[in-house]
């Protein structure tokens, strides 16, 4: 692939232009707010000048509800259309789809994807060219597909460094649903516990709820989009958290009994919740999409100043240890945190030693 265009230059779509000039496409960068496509521009995206003639690749990442009358308009530009072929990285596959089929748009040029990265913040100032680095990448071609549409699809994501899976577009509505669009909305109804809440409490946040709630800073508005084109997906996977809701309260309420059958069945009841949790949270993939690792944490206490995070990998480098995963734990109303440096259970004595050796606290996990 020699020239791409982007129309949208949020957050998928900037990052997306990042990697593809990084690696050597030309890219012209699009968007109806044509500040965004400025800034994408001057952030090393590409250019926001209109390409003269059709590229070989039009990338569509606008928000869910715009994308089957950006796709036709991109097709039928000038009568002969934009690129060679078109996608599109929308978080839902099947309504767009069926969209763009009613318009009579071209189905054999057009490929509907779906990137499974993305961050809680948007625009193009929150883009990075790493963003889809070994994650999956969907891709839903039918029948009608053209290989060579398929084949600029599979070279994009590998550009990006991505990894391709295939899937039918409503079977992928259906797993997002379960692995994407339930979570967004199970943290915003935690988050929003808080809204009202008294500051004592507020004040107490651990670690534990800023993981659980990190997308709940989402915008709300693409997520109105992503969730109106996939509610009823949503709405079974939601109806079944709430059986369990309610299985779970009950367990709760038999806890507080003072009849001692009545506890047991309670505290059977909550530690199959926490033990069925267990479970699934085993079957999550690793890096990369390995099989789940379990890493050995290893926690430095750091002050909050410009340089430390930078030694500390510095420092873990030269004991020739690899950091396999890395989260920061902000200590409240003091500067200074913790990182937690995830590596390999054999790896964590000599990190600790090697770590200490150089002066750095470590705190016993
Ligand atoms: N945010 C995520 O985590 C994520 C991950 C994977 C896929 N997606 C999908 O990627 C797409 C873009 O999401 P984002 O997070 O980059 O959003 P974003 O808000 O950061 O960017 C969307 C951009 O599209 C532009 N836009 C809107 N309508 C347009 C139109 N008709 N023509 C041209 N430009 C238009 C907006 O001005 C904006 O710059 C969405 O379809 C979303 O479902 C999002
Ligand atoms: O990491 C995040 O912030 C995300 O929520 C990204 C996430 C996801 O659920 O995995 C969100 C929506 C997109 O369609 C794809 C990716």
């Amino acid at each position: 692939m020699r020239t791409a265009l982007v129309i949208g230059t949020g957050l998928i779509g900037t990052s997306i232009a990042l990697a593809l000039s990084g690696r050597g496409v030309r890219v012209y960068l699009e968007d109806h707010d044509p500040t965004q496509a400025r800034t994408a521009a001057s952030l090393g995206a590409g250019t926001d000048r209109s390409p003269e003639g059709p590229v070989d690749l039009a990338v569509v990442a606008v928000p869910p509800a715009h994308i089957p009358a950006t796709v036709a308009e991109a097709q039928r530009r000038d009568g002969r259309g934009r690129a060679r072929g078109y996608l599109d990285v929308g978080s839902v596959k099947g309504g767009p789809r069926r969209e763009i089929e009613a318009l009579g748009c071209d189905l054999s040029t057009y490929l509907g994807t779906h990137p499974m990265a993305g961050r809680e913040t948007s625009g193009p100032l929150a883009a990075t060219a790493d963003l889809f680095e070994g994650r999956p990448w969907v891709l839903t071609p039918t029948s009608e597909t053209d290989t060579e549409v398929l084949n600029l699809a599979l070279e994009l994501v590998s550009l990006c460094r991505a990894v391709p899976v295939v899937m039918d577009a409503d079977a992928h509505d259906r797993a997002v649903a379960l692995v994407s669009h339930t979570p967004q909305l199970l943290s915003s109804l935690v988050a929003a516990r808080l809204e009202g809440a008294d500051e004592t409490a507020v004040r107490l946040c651990g670690q534990g709820i800023r993981d659980v709630t990190r997308i709940a800073a989402s915008d709300p508005g693409m997520w109105i989009d992503i969730l109106s084109a996939n509610p009823g997906p949503v709405a079974d996977v939601l109806a079944a958290v709430a059986e369990d809701l309610a299985e779970t309260v009950s367990s709760l309420r038999a806890l507080q009994s003072a009849d001692d059958a009545k506890r047991t069945d309670g505290a059977a009841g909550i530690e199959g919740v926490l033990r069925r949790g267990n479970s699934g949270r085993a079957r999550i993939p690793g890096k990369h999409g390995q099989a789940p690792t379990a890493y050995e944490t290893v926690a430095v206490l750091i002050s909050d100043r410009p340089g430390e995070l930078a030694r500390i990998f510095a420092d873990a480098g030269h004991a020739g240890v690899n950091v396999e995963d890395v989260r920061i734990e902000h200590a409240t109303g003091q500067q200074a945190g913790h990182v937690q440096l995830m590596v390999e259970p054999s790896a964590a004595p000599v990190l600790s030693a090697a770590l200490r050796e150089r002066g750095w606290a470590i705190r016993q996990q």
